[in-house]
């Protein structure tokens, strides 16, 4: 079932007015209980409006890729904008700190906004790799770290679940339709709406999720369950039996008599005799009661009682009586069995209706499968051939089955103009100091070649010039780029007050887009499923100097005895 274009409210901005989060549980007082207590700290030894910088990045690809969907800016740069403690907020966290916390601190409270601080981010829909700023924040070190635990809460499980969809979308291939089912079996209601939208930015075409609907303007898609099928017991308790046709022009009486009229024609004509018997009457009953409801909208949930021998000569049953009537069918649903075996069947048996009866593009009935699908029972269907036109996911894609979190991480990089750095035994966890720049190069098929990350102040890399990519960490990787077109990656996306020229949020439809453009532009083999190459993720010579000179600074040399 396909429901009419939605006009969310979120649709129509007008530049400069940034409606509040989605989800209004999405407050000041969604953070880690450490925030506050470091928040205080830092105003109580009088830092609190030092000026930090906050690197907000990943250190790993999900599921075993080479390759993550940047999503959660919008909802973001929607938090920020609207943020602002109410009273009873800062009560609650009266309460909650210790007596001894001085009054002054929740005058200080009252008066804390985003207007001091600036987000430079990666366009939503980007691919992005390890350790290459998704944002960076700028501000007052103690609003800068309030923001912390929303920011990485808004954008983990949104570029996880937009990556998940995305390879889901790589494996099913470009023709076939996407419909995401997973709002019954999500992760509470934030994540069943999450899910609609972030795999919407990752191929998806739609969703089942009616609210998700209504919020993004997604489109809307839905068949009907077995509950439907099996709550009729025959097509006698069918009471109003009569349809107009697609023109208006008549009107069929019994169309119930139509249907089994056509259902006796197929079980006895030449290309069907004994290839089925009886075939259930309450099911029936279903699609006959379910085409009465939806002339345009037909289509069948077909595998309740037996896909072959009474889902599929039914549906047909129904659709041949519909078309008669002017009307077109739009197909079936298989979920349970074997999916490949089952739709190569079902093709068939609507390609020997269409000749039989002479019914043009009956064999093109759509074939919608579903029943724990992920990316490995695709990749098994394309394999061994089938002839799904569409597929129905649900538990899997939304709930991230294949790994349960992105990892992101919120590190400080600088304060006060000075570079920090986080040291670790485990090189992969050693932060990359400074304010930096990013860049993504271009090689000259137009693939996109390197990321690389510069200190702030380091002219930027140049058209057809070479240029020495580092690896952050190891001396010996290195490579030197020439390349034929340079995409700046960071840009401001919220600049507070300071009157700075900032990005406008795009609407979902040209994240999506982004998306499915930046994916085409990929080398095929950092996107495969088995073994992909790694993408390069490099430093400036100047950043890597610098890294390896912060990083002896402040590591303490030991002493052996
Ligand atoms: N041709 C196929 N190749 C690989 N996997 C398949 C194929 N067809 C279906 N599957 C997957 O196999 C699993 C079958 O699920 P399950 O064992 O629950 O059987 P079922 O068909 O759902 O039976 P039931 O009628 O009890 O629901 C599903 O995850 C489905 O996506
Ligand atoms: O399988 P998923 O990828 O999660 O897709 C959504 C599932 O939800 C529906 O049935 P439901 O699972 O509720 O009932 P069932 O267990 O009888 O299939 C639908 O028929 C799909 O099977
Ligand atoms: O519309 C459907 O077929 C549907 C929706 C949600 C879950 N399973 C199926
Ligand atoms: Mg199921």
């Amino acid at each position: 079932m396909e429901a009419k274009a939605a006009n969310g409210p979120n649709t129509e901005r007008s530049y400069g007015v940034i409606d509040g989060p989605t989800n209004p549980m999405v407050t000041p007082l969604l953070t880690d209980l450490y925030q506050f207590t470091m928040c205080y700290a830092y105003w109580k030894a009088g830092k609190h409006n030092e000026r930090a910088v906050f690197d907000l990045f990943f250190r790993k690809n999900p599921f075993g890729g080479e390759y993550t969907i940047f999503a959660g800016l919008e909802e973001c740069i929607k938090f920020i904008a609207n943020f602002k403690f109410t009273e009873e907020e800062i009560s609650f966290i009266r309460a909650t700190l210790p007596p001894t916390c001085e009054d002054g601190f929740y005058d200080y409270l009252r008066g804390v906004d985003c207007s001091d601080v600036e987000v430079y981010a990666i366009s939503e829909g980007s691919v992005v790799f390890p350790k290459v700023p998704l944002m960076r924040v700028e501000g007052p070190i103690a609003v800068a770290q309030l923001l912390e635990t929303p920011f990485v809460n808004l954008i983990n499980y949104a570029s996880l679940v937009a990556t998940n969809a995305a390879r889901h979308r790589l494996v099913a291939g470009k023709s076939k339709m996407l419909l995401e089912f997973g709002l019954r079996r999500a992760q509470g209601p934030d994540g069943g709406i999450g899910a609609s939208k972030y795999c919407y930015i990752g191929g998806f075409d739609a969703t089942s999720n009616v609210a998700a609907g209504r919020l993004f303007g997604i489109p809307l898609r839905g068949t009907h369950s077995h509950a439907f099928v099996s709550s009729f017991m025959s097509p006698d308790e069918i009471i109003d039996k009569s349809l107009r046709s697609c023109d208006g022009s008549r009107t069929c009486e019994d169309f119930v008599s139509l249907v089994q009229a056509w259902l006796n024609k197929i079980q006895w004509s030449r290309s069907f005799r004994g290839v089925f018997g009886e075939t259930n009457q309450s099911e029936l009953a279903a699609f006959t009661s379910y085409a009465l409801a939806f002339p345009n909208n037909f289509l069948a949930l077909v595998d309740t009682y037996d896909v072959m021998k009474s889902g599929i000569p039914n549906f047909c049953a129904v659709a041949l009586a519909l078309i008669d009537l002017g009307y077109k069918a739009v197909g079936i649903r298989l979920d349970s069995g074997d999916l490949a075996y089952l739709s190569c069947e079902a093709r068939k048996f609507f390609c020997t209706i269409e000749n039989e009866f002479g019914v043009s593009d009956f064999g093109k009935m759509s074939i919608t499968a579903s029943n724990d699908l992920n990316e490995e029972t695709l990749d098994a269907l394309n394999k061994q051939g089938h002839e799904v036109d569409a597929f129905g996911i649900g538990t899997y894609l939304v709930t991230c089955y294949a790994q349960a979190a992105l990892g992101c991480v919120f590190k400080l990089v600088e304060i006060n103009n000075q570079p920090r750095i986080k040291l670790s035994e485990d090189v992969s966890k050693v932060s990359i100091p400074c304010k930096k720049r990013c860049y993504r190069l271009f090689g000259r098929e137009g693939y996109p070649l390197v990321d690389i990350m510069t200190g702030e102040n380091e002219l930027p890399p140049k058209l057809a010039e070479r240029i020495l990519c580092r690896h952050p960490f190891s001396e010996s990787k290195r490579a030197y780029v020439v390349p034929q077109h340079v995409e700046e990656l960071l840009k401001c996306y919220w600049s507070g007050s300071s009157g700075k020229a900032r990005e406008e949020l795009p609407p979902l439809k040209n994240i999506k887009e982004r998306c499915m453009k930046q994916l085409e532009q990929m080398r095929p083999d950092h996107m495969r499923r088995l073994n992909p190459t790694p993408y390069k993720v490099s430093v400036s010579a100047k950043l890597y100097d610098f890294i390896h000179f912060l990083w002896l600074n402040e590591a303490p040399v030991g002493e052996l005895q």
